[in-house]
């Protein structure tokens, strides 16, 4: 079955590519996203979730029968985490159980004969896409058609297949060109997100309810404007920085020391932003109480008497907003609740991330800060739980932006899969 996104969207899967061409014996160009994050020191990767993730997809295309060729990014030029991926290919090759060849090339004669002479049941991982310099440029996809970087690659394949839904919001040759020239497939973790994101558009999946914190206020108002003006969103449960931004939008007092924390952060100039989203009606939710630093003793202040510096939301939030998410039917939850660096100040985002579980909603996790909660309660493998693998993608995608690694599937399935685009 292939998947809809907003209903415009019609992506093949790799069942589709199966039905309809043939996997076994073909060779397969995968794109995934093991973008890690590396010790600035020792360049180890310390944390393997992404790498986890995407070995089930190249361990399924194996077991069909296929040669996989994967390819990733792996940090930006000039950072200190653009390394080669040879680390990744150890670690592809503990999740996914199987030998993985590693070439420390991408497009030259190197890589192409490695590609040429992979045989089907085989794992190749490519070196870091962006070592092409094509590959830092956003174009359309119709360009990226006619780069080098797929010029060279795409004759040696059968099938693309994009499991990167975290690079989905980048214009790049590996997302956007290979699909219009091979015919082209979500891959596992791809077609997860994108089952758990048309939730957000099935009007059977309400109330709907968005619990928002942490510190990225910029992107969680862009998401509040475009969910408000299209009637996406029940209840917003504001945590994190987003509540206090929205509380002296309120015209809550929240005290000085915060009022400076915003004014240091330069998220004051936001405040008509949030006034106009409270003016038009939009329904959140700020918290009546927290824990607070005063003078290094933590207190739990209630609204009107705030003296210290807000590091958490306090138990009465908790409980409120435990009650709000008994009622929904999705959740979606973006950003911690408070400093959560700071082991004293996990508990409003544990006890959030636990009721939403416990809940009857379905429950759609974003972030790193978050995920680690849910890895330490030892949630993760909840079935009504989905932990988007999406940072900057998700945002986007959230705030109603068109994702052009997902366009360019879709503009692949109208060219390869007319079985399916009629
Ligand atoms: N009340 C608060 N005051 C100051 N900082 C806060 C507060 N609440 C949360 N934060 C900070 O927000 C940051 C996390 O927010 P962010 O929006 O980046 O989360 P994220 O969804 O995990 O994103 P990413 O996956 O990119 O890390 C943390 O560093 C945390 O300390
Ligand atoms: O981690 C991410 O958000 C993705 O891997 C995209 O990385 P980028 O922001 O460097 O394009």
């Amino acid at each position: 079955m292939p998947c809809s996104l907003r209903n415009k969207h019609l992506i093949p899967t790799i069942d589709d590519i199966d039905k309809y061409f043939g996997i076994k014996g073909s060779k397969i160009l995968l794109r995934i996203d093991i973008n890690s994050p590396i010790d600035p020191e020792t360049k180890d990767i310390l944390d393997d979730s992404r790498i986890r993730a995407h070995a089930v997809t190249v361990r399924e295309l194996v077991e069909r029968g296929a040669a996989v060729v994967a390819m990733s990014h792996q940090g930006r030029p000039g950072d200190s985490d653009f390394v080669s991926l040879g680390k990744h290919a150890e670690l592809l090759e503990k999740h996914t159980g199987l030998p993985v060849r590693f070439i420390d090339d991408v497009i030259g004669p190197a890589a192409r004969e490695a590609i040429k002479s992979l045989q089907p049941g085989e794992v190749l991982l490519l070196d870091n896409t962006r070592l092409v310099s094509e590959e830092i440029i956003e174009a359309t996809p119709e360009k990226h058609a006619e780069s080098i970087f797929v010029t060279r690659l795409a004759p040696l394949f059968n099938y693309y297949v994009n499991d990167a839904f975290a690079t989905a919001h980048r214009s790049q040759p590996s997302i956007v060109g290979f699909p219009m020239r091979l015919p082209s497939a979500a891959g596992r973790v791809m077609e997860r997100e994108l089952t758990a994101l048309s939730k957000l558009y099935n009007p059977e999946e309400r109330p709907r309810v968005f619990v928002l914190g942490g510190g990225k206020v910029h992107d969680t108002l862009r998401i509040l404007e475009h969910l408000h003006s299209n009637g996406a969103v029940d209840r917003i449960l504001a945590t994190g920085l987003v509540a206090e931004l929205f509380m002296v939008a309120k015209g809550i007092n929240i005290g000085e020391a915060n009022l400076r924390v915003l004014e240091a952060k330069g998220l004051l100039s936001l405040l008509p932003r949030a006034r106009r989203l409270l003016l038009r009606g939009l329904p959140i939710e700020t918290p009546v109480d927290f824990r607070t630093l005063v003078d290094d003793h933590i207190e739990v202040e209630t609204i009107g008497h705030i003296k210290g510096v807000i590091k958490d939301i306090g138990p009465q939030t908790v409980k409120m907003y435990t009650e709000i998410m008994k009622e929904a039917r999705l959740i979606v939850m973006r950003g911690p609740a408070g400093v959560i660096e700071d082991p004293r100040f996990r508990e409003g985002s544990r006890e959030l991330v636990r009721a939403a579980i416990e809940s009857n909603a379905y429950v759609i996790v974003g972030g790193g800060h978050l995920n680690s909660i849910i890895a330490e309660l030892g949630l993760a493998g909840r079935p009504n739980l989905h932990i988007s693998t999406g940072g900057g993608a998700l945002l986007l995608f959230l705030a109603g932006e068109d994702l052009p690694g997902l366009t360019a599937l879709a503009k692949s399935a109208e060219k390869f899969f007319s079985q399916l685009t009629g």
